[in-house]
């Protein structure tokens, strides 16, 4: 039946197609036509800088290979030791073998991953599973303590009046946080009646009734297991360290002789120029706790030891240009390490999720960045980096907790043991689930130096709850210090050829920044309208497109302005000129620099809530592909060490659905076995050991002649 039937067979080609006689196409793969050989030009492999690492590593294998035959002749001529030889011998073999193998796979005992953070520095080889973790802090003797210094001023901001008059909870921080913070209990107050859970209504009158009257238990201290420590000092303070790094620094008593101030070279994820009078002494500082880090966790034994490494540096996906040089100076030339790599936090954070790509928001410590990845390569458009992170959380917590008659009142985070009791308290005790949210009775103990311990008891209610919200609607943090002294010792990057400022630019941040300027209370899409005048494209400092490119279809649209609440940043935080003086608050757009990117303003501190960073970078990185932005709200994938934070996935899922309801949004955390504080770094060592990874490594050399213009070739991101 049928036997003579032929097969179909392809009768007819159609733009490139081919098809059936039944005009189906074989294939929905478009197929190219033809490139034309006369017009096609490519510098594939034509360069010399595009083959100098590869050349480079073969000359450096091929003279070892020299040296050890050159060694094993000498060693046969002499006839002194044939064994010895015959060793060489054996050597030079596994050096070619190793060599040959190198290329395919490196076991990454010679690479040092390195990762800063504003509060924590990740060190460790290639090869470790796991980094050794130490505070980013060096404490170096001064005159007097930070405490000392600051005058206290931080948390609790006023214990006691000028006259000496004690002041009560509820004016410490002034009657603009208690209105604030009333106005919140009460709007939780309703969310949960409305979502049906127990509000008993004298909650905080007993937490409140409870701190009060609460007065701390003496322990002794032979009955104290977790007794601290504290570092001694010699009696001579000529003899007494100049520096000392490491966690140990917490456990130098406040009231020490001699004094010792600690310096945190990295605040907000950019140099902390505030506490600096130099920036030599803060490039100094950066140094030193990265060496002691390598020395002390690594145990490597000396510095001259570290041309033995190359090292894999991580930087912030959004950064500025003069902190990456002055890094790989660092690494190249003060630690003199063989070779570098950069990599950015985002990409390195999707190698170690084990993805290829989605949208990663890294909650940090004093800084949150959000970035889109996409087949390896991070979306510079979609680059977001908001000044909040666990600090805020932290500091929130307390001032809300001293507000509730917290009975430890002193408490002041600028004091060691109490920045420590602090954190601790969070780690404990804040959530961002409703449903545990109840009066808890808890306890802690104050360790502090030259005193015995002492054991509290106190009550919680909805602070704990309150304090992380601001991650979602951070117009409760406080925002005063976050640009204080910005600009005050290192100048912008600049182009040498047009003077312009040439730091990367990202439009969803530019979208943030403008959303913040005073006056513009416009949400994204009539922002977008209005861009198609001259003005407002020129002022963003951005082709004339680039609010028509961020305009959606209106089912896109999202408001940012509940979460930015437009003013307050610019208002409550004048950032501060080299001298001190505060740069007027920015009036509105005109005062945007003209042909300056909104995102490279210094005078506006670019904070919006979690919810309102995602989805503008998402923004960023999609265009108007409404497909793409499905597709990244299912892969939110989270890092650092803000998303311990119990509850906090289901939070940021139910901001985002406010302004997408029903959407799919899929938050994913790292896998229960990895620490999310370490998927960065983790990512970034196993980029260390891929065979690709080859041809981005700088190396003295390379450094040498080029500079940072080796950048150009050298990066894994358009420079
Ligand atoms: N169990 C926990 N619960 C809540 N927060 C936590 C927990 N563990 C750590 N954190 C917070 O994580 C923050 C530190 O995170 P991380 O180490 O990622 O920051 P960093 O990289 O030093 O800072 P940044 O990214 O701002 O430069 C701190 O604020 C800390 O309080």
């Amino acid at each position: 039946m049928g036997g003579n039937k032929k097969p179909d067979k392809p009768v007819q080609k159609e733009q490139g197609l081919e098809r059936t006689d039944n005009g189906l196409p074989l294939t929905s793969w478009p197929e190219p036509s033809i490139i034309n050989q006369k017009n096609y030009y490519t510098e594939y492999i034509k360069r010399d800088d595009q083959i100098l690492p590869l050349r480079l590593i073969q000359e450096e294998r091929r003279a070892r290979l020299t040296t050890q035959h050159r060694e094993r002749d000498r060693a046969r001529n002499l006839d002194t030791n044939i064994a010895d030889a015959e060793e060489i011998d054996d050597e030079a073999e596994e050096d070619a073998i190793g060599g040959q193998q190198d290329q395919e796979f490196s076991s990454g005992d010679d690479v040092i991953i390195i990762h800063p953070g504003s509060q924590n520095l990740r060190v460790g080889f290639a090869s470790d599973i796991l980094p050794k973790t130490v505070p980013m802090v060096i404490a170096r003797q001064w005159r007097c303590n930070e405490h000392e210094e600051r005058n206290g001023i931080v948390v609790p901001s006023r214990v006691t009046d000028k006259d000496g008059t004690e002041v009560k909870p509820r004016h410490m921080f002034g009657d603009q946080f208690a209105s604030h913070y009333d106005k919140l209990c009460s709007a939780l107050k309703t969310q949960m009646r409305q979502n049906k859970r127990k509000v008993l209504p004298n909650s905080k009158e007993l937490v409140v009734n409870f701190n009060d009257r609460v007065s701390p238990e003496t322990i002794n201290e032979h009955n104290d297991p977790h007794r601290v420590d504290w570092v001694e000092l010699p009696n001579d303070p000529k003899q007494a360290p100049a520096f000392i790094c490491g966690e140990a620094v917490f456990r130098i008593p406040d009231e020490s002789k001699p004094r010792y101030k600690l310096f945190w070279p990295l605040r907000y994820g950019v140099y902390n120029e505030d506490d600096y009078d130099s920036k030599h002494q803060l490039f100094e500082d950066f140094t030193t706790i990265i060496e002691q880090a390598l020395l002390n966790e690594l145990g490597i034994k000396k510095r001259s030891a570290f041309k033995n490494y190359g090292c894999i540096f991580v930087v912030p996906d959004l950064h500025d240009r003069a902190y990456i040089t002055q890094c790989m100076d660092m690494i190249m030339r003060e630690l003199n390490f063989d070779r570098l790599i950069l990599i950015q936090e985002s990409l390195a954070a999707t190698i170690g999720s084990g993805n290829s790509g989605g949208c990663y928001v890294d909650i940090g410590a004093q800084k949150t960045s959000v970035c889109c990845v996409e087949d390896g390569i991070c979306i510079p458009d979609s680059r977001v980096n908001v000044k909040i992170g666990g600090a805020d959380v932290t500091e929130m917590f307390i001032k809300m907790m001293l507000f509730d008659h917290f009975p430890y009142r002193d408490i002041n985070l600028m004091r060691r043991y109490d920045f420590l009791l602090a954190e601790e308290l969070k780690h404990k005790f804040c959530t961002m689930k409703e449903d545990e949210i109840s009066v808890q009775l808890y306890t802690f103990h104050l360790r502090a130096p030259y005193q015995t311990t002492k054991k509290y008891q106190f009550k919680t209610y909805d602070e704990v709850f309150l304090a992380t919200q601001g991650l979602i609607n951070p117009t409760i943090f406080d925002k005063s210090r976050k640009m204080r002294g910005r600009r005050k010792l290192i100048d912008p990057s600049m182009d040498l050829s047009d003077d312009f400022r040439n730091d990367p630019v990202s439009e969803a941040q530019s979208l943030i920044v403008t959303s913040l300027l005073p006056g513009n209370n416009t949400d994204i899409n009539s922002n977008a309208a209005n861009s198609t005048s001259g003005t407002h494209a020129a002022t963003n400092g951005l082709d004339g497109n680039f609010s028509q490119k961020r305009q959606l279809p209106a089912k896109h649209a999202f408001n940012l302005v509940k979460s930015a609440e437009p003013n307050l940043a610019v208002r409550d935080s004048p950032a501060i000129e080299g001298d001190g003086t505060p740069i007027p608050a920015a009036s509105g757009e005109e005062s945007t620099p003209e042909g300056l990117a909104p995102c490279l303003r210094d005078d506006v501190l670019p904070i919006v809530g979690l919810d309102a960073a995602i989805l503008t970078s998402i923004l960023g990185a999609v265009k108007q592909d409404e497909k793409k932005f499905r597709d990244y709200l299912k892969a939110i994938a989270v890092v650092g060490g803000g998303i311990k934070t119990p509850g906090l996935d289901l939070a940021v899922e139910l901001a985002l659905l406010k302004w997408r309801p029903g959407a799919d949004i899929r938050i994913i955390p790292p896998s229960k076995e990895i620490d999310p504080q370490v998927v960065v770094w983790k990512g970034a060592s196993v980029q260390a050991r891929v065979k690709t990874t080859n041809e981005y490594w700088i190396s003295q050399d390379e450094w040498d002649r080029l500079g940072s213009r080796v950048l150009h070739h050298k990066c894994m991101w358009s420079w």
